[in-house]
This record gives structure tokens, C-alpha cells and sequence, in this order.
């Protein structure tokens, strides 16, 4: 066993295990193996997943960063997570403008002067209407798979019926694999949307998903047929709000400069053994 120095953090509630591999050098495969124990809501620290700071595996980042899901599966990106996880590299030596991978893409991202987080991401998004278990849904995978539901407000506080649905569509043959993420969305007047998720890989809902604003941004105004070229909404979660801006190109029907910023704050810090 090893002890281990960690921190605990969150972005408007979703939160995580934050650790510093430069010190430890853990391979991927004793991290998957301990992420379950330390994201253990009763047994561990408990959180909705791991972030890991690595020493930069490409010349143009400043590091790299592995997130896991709470179960130690994969995801493409979490996007509270680098929220996070820039907060923490900036406490801990780098700049306020930062540059990391995670897997393939190469992410930018800025701390601002409220404390505040945003992460640029480099991917492109092709919302689609598809139809499952005959809901109609939109399928719009911000950097991870995301399935889209819009629904009535009062909809949102029926949590287990969320539940449910979520993962009924999670484990959908149609999306398998890699299975997705089932964010719920009413759309509020203006640019504001309330939305609740079911996470993969928690395998429930979590107060907040930072991909999931975004791809769900993108769904309602894919939704509403908006035609702005740049449109910034602000997205309501359980655990606070976070803000999703993109370009949209309306001859591809694509979006893309697709920006998500929102708080990102440290809770503890402790040892564990693992
Ligand atoms: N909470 C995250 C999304 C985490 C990844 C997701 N569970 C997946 O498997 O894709 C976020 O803030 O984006």
C-alpha cells in the first residue's frame, strides 16, 4: 500500500478525487484499479470520478490529464473535471493560461480573476435527431457521448423517473458501445436552459456535467432552429450554473469554439492509502 497526499474539489457540485502523479508515478492500470475505492461515496473520499495530473505526454501541453468515471471507466473528456483540474495546476505552479491533452485533443483553458474557469474545446459537434426506445432525443457528443431529452420543467425534480429513463438509454443497444451520458433539458425564455444528468460511470445523476452543458447548449439551439452565429446560454444545474458558448456554421449545421465555464473550488485535502 502506498499513502497517498489528495484533493478533493468540485464544479458546481460535480466532484473529484484530484491527484498529483508527478510525485507518484502511477501506471493507468493501478489507477483504474484504486479509482472506485477513493470515489467510494461511504468506503473512500467519495466523488464522481479521478482526475490525474500527468507529466505532459506531447511537447505542446503543459500536462496531461487522465480522468476515470467513479466506476474506473473511461470517458472521452470531463469537462468540470478540467475545470478542476486547471485550478489545481494553477495552485500548483502553472500560469493562468494553460494547455493540456487528454487523449487526442489538445485543450486551452484560462483561470479568471472571479476564480472562475473555462476550458476551449477542440472538437466539432454535429447535433442529430435520433429516436430510442421511442423518445425523441438528440445525440450531440461534446468530446464524450451525450443523448439529449427536452422536457417539461417540473419534469426535472422527478428524479427517479430520470433515473430511469437515464439508464434505460445508457444501456440502449443503439449507443452501445461505448454506452453515453443522458443529460434532461428544459429550455427556460432566452438563453437559459435547466438541465439534470445521468452520468455514466456513476451510473446516476450528478448535480452538475460540464460536457453535458455543453452538448446540451448545443441540442436547444439546434431544438429552438436558432440561427446566431455565436450564442453563449447559460445552463442551470442542481449544484449551481454553468455557461456554454459555441459557433455555429448554419451550411454544416456544426458547432465548434465551444467554450464551458463555471466555478471550480477546492473542498479538502488528506492522505489515503492505496
Ligand atoms: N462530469 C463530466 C462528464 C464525465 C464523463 C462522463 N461520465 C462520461 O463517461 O462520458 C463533465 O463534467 O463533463
Amino acid at each position: 500500500m502506498t499513502d497517498i497526499v489528495f484533493h478533493k474539489m468540485e464544479g458546481a457540485g460535480n466532484d473529484f478525487v484530484v491527484l498529483d502523479n508527478r510525485t507518484y508515478g502511477f501506471d493507468l492500470d493501478e489507477i483504474i484499479r484504486f479509482t472506485p475505492k477513493l470515489c467510494d461515496r461511504k468506503f473512500g473520499i467519495g466523488a464522481d470520478g479521478i482526475l490525474v495530473l500527468q507529466p505532459a505526454e506531447k511537447e505542446e501541453v503543459d500536462y496531461t490529464m487522465i480522468y476515470r468515471n467513479a466506476d474506473g471507466s473511461d470517458a472521452g473528456m470531463c469537462g468540470n473535471g478540467a475545470r478542476c483540474l486547471v485550478m489545481f495546476a494553477f495552485h500548483n505552479g502553472f500560469g493562468a493560461t494553460q494547455t493540456f491533452n487528454v487523449h487526442k485533443n489538445v485543450y486551452e483553458a484560462e483561470v479568471h480573476d472571479d476564480e472562475s474557469v473555462s476550458v476551449h474545446f477542440p472538437v466539432h459537434v454535429t447535433p442529430e435527431d435520433v429516436q430510442i426506445n421511442e423518445l425523441d432525443l438528440v445525440k450531440a457528443d461534446a468530446a464524450t457521448e451525450h443523448l439529449i431529452q427536452f422536457v417539461e420543467k417540473a419534469d426535472l425534480d422527478k428524479e427517479d423517473e430520470l433515473v430511469q429513463t437515464g439508464r434505460s438509454l445508457r444501456y440502449h443497444k443503439d449507443v452501445e458501445p461505448p454506452g453515453s451520458n443522458v443529460n434532461f433539458v428544459h429550455c427556460e425564455h432566452g438563453d437559459s436552459i435547466s438541465l439534470q444528468t445521468y452520468e455514466r460511470g456513476v451510473e446516476d445523476l450528478t448535480l452538475a456535467c460540464g460536457t453535458g452543458a455543453l452538448a446540451s447548449a448545443i441540442a436547444a439551439h439546434h431544438h429552438m432552429n436558432r440561427m446566431e452565429k455565436r450564442a453563449k446560454y447559460q445552463v442551470k444545474v442542481k449544484g449551481g450554473s454553468l455557461f456554454a458558448s459555441f459557433n455555429f456554421d448554419p451550411n454544416t449545421s456544426t458547432y465548434h469554439q465551444l467554450i464551458l465555464t463555471g466555478p471550480a473550488r477546492f473542498v479538502f485535502e488528506g492522505t489515503i492509502s492505496v
